[in-house]
């Protein structure tokens, strides 16, 4: 939904659970597009390992991510399901404050209408307190992601990470920093919406400070979940799923981590040349000399056959990410849906945007055009209208 603005666990899921299982080269490759397991609340197990390029086998990032959905489920699964927003804690009223949360708020909603027009008026569809907590939201990842990608970029340190951390931590303790942090302050006061997720975007930025290359999928899969995937994990509490969907929390939980990891793939597929202009490829690089290509080849930035059969699979690839994501918007509740499913419609797009454009995403920057995304809107809502889970299938609650 008009991310195209402005360009654009931690220490919990690293170290410890990479261990090394055994020196065995792995079998399987948990992110060939053939094997690639559906999660649907069930873990599989041979998914959860992956070879590391030394050849021992670890568990997988997406192991890893998906340990953090279960948590983050769990968390909310006690409670109680709801299309409105009786779930939403009274404010509290401390005389004076609720003027300036209503103007902190409110300067929440032009950030975000002035960054992302079209996701604006996709947040005016749900009801007001899920609207002004989505832009609380919106803000503070605008924001860290502008520490690292923003004019000041080239200022910041590991330490302004950590600093930013702290920040955070105060944020969800009530002692807010500024106006735009006390408006998050009160959306998780209000909603059950967990630290991690927030604290996993932070490690993403850490990432993006040390490493400009990805050595396979997995590698980048875990980058995808710091940056992307964690918004669908905030934004889902807020949201809220249907009062009745029969599908488990965590599949739904699945599902926005799929919608935020395919719309980052789609990110970098769009900005490759942007992105190799820094000095970044964010493509994996085993796929890469698979297909025949190296570094260089994006930095000359040609249109090969070679880059349009790379570029095919790794289209493929989003798009299934695209698809594990579509059943979950239909168990949100009402309101939202149509927002979602607008935001997933306007963003695979942009795949079909690249396949318009020869694959050339060197020199041309692939975008959704204003008509195009007019005529989305009444699919999106179409869409919407679609009723929530009602059997227990492989999807359902445990
Ligand atoms: C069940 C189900 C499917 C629920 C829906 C869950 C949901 C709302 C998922 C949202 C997924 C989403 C929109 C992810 C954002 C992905 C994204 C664009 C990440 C960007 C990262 C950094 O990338 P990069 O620097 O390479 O890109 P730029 O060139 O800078 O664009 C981000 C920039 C991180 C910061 C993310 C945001 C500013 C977006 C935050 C969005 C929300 C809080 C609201 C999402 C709500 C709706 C309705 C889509
Ligand atoms: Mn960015």
């Amino acid at each position: 939904l008009g991310f195209t603005d402005s360009s654009h666990t931690g220490k919990v899921l690293s170290s410890k659970y990479v261990g090394k299982h055994s020196r065995k080269k792995a079998r399987w490759n948990l992110y060939s597009l053939h094997d690639r397991p559906k999660n649907h609340g069930k873990f599989p197990v041979l998914s959860s390992l992956v070879a590391n390029p030394a050849g021992e086998v670890v568990i997988s990032s997406e192991k890893k991510v998906y340990d953090v959905v279960l948590k983050q489920a769990a968390l909310v699964k006690d409670q109680k399901r709801s299309d409105t927003a009786v779930d939403v804690k009274p404010d509290m009223v401390v005389p004076g404050t609720m003027y300036l949360l209503k103007e902190a708020y409110d300067r929440c909603g032009e950030v975000c209408a002035e960054y992302a027009k079209t996701f604006y008026l996709g947040t005016l569809l749900m009801t007001p307190e899920r609207r002004k907590a989505i832009w609380a939201i919106y803000v503070w990842c605008r924001r860290t992601d502008e520490l690292v990608d923003g004019p000041n970029a080239s200022h910041i340190t590991p330490s302004a990470l950590d600093r930013w951390e702290l920040r955070l931590e105060d944020l969800f303790a009530g002692r807010p920093y500024d106006m735009l942090d006390a408006a998050l302050s009160d959306t998780v006061s209000r909603f059950p919406v967990d630290i991690q997720p927030f604290k996993d975007m932070i490690e993403g930025m850490r990432m993006d400070l040390k490493k400009s290359r990805y050595k396979n999928f997995d590698e980048l899969y875990l980058y995808c979940y710091y940056v992307a995937g964690t918004v669908g994990l905030m934004s889902v509490p807020v949201m809220g799923i249907a009062p009745e969907s029969k599908s488990t929390t965590e599949s739904v939980y699945n599902a926005a981590l799929a919608l935020g990891i395919a719309n980052q793939l789609t990110n970098i597929l769009r900005d490759v040349g942007e992105d190799a202009r820094r000095g970044r490829i964010y493509l994996p690089q085993d796929e890469l000399a698979q297909a025949g290509l190296s570094d260089e080849d994006i930095f000359n930035g040609k249109v090969t056959d070679k880059w349009r059969n790379f570029m095919k699979i790794q289209i493929k690839r989003a798009r299934m990410f695209f698809k594990e994501a579509e059943q979950g918007v239909t168990e949100l509740s009402q309101a939202s849906r149509w927002p979602v499913w607008a935001s997933l419609l306007l963003y695979r797009q942009i795949l079909d945007e690249l396949e318009a454009n020869d694959y050339d995403n060197f020199t041309k920057r692939a975008y959704v055009s204003k008509a195009k995304k007019l005529v989305s809107l009444p699919i999106a809502y179409g869409k919407s209208l679609i009723p929530p889970s009602q059997t227990q299938s492989s999807l359902a609650r445990a």
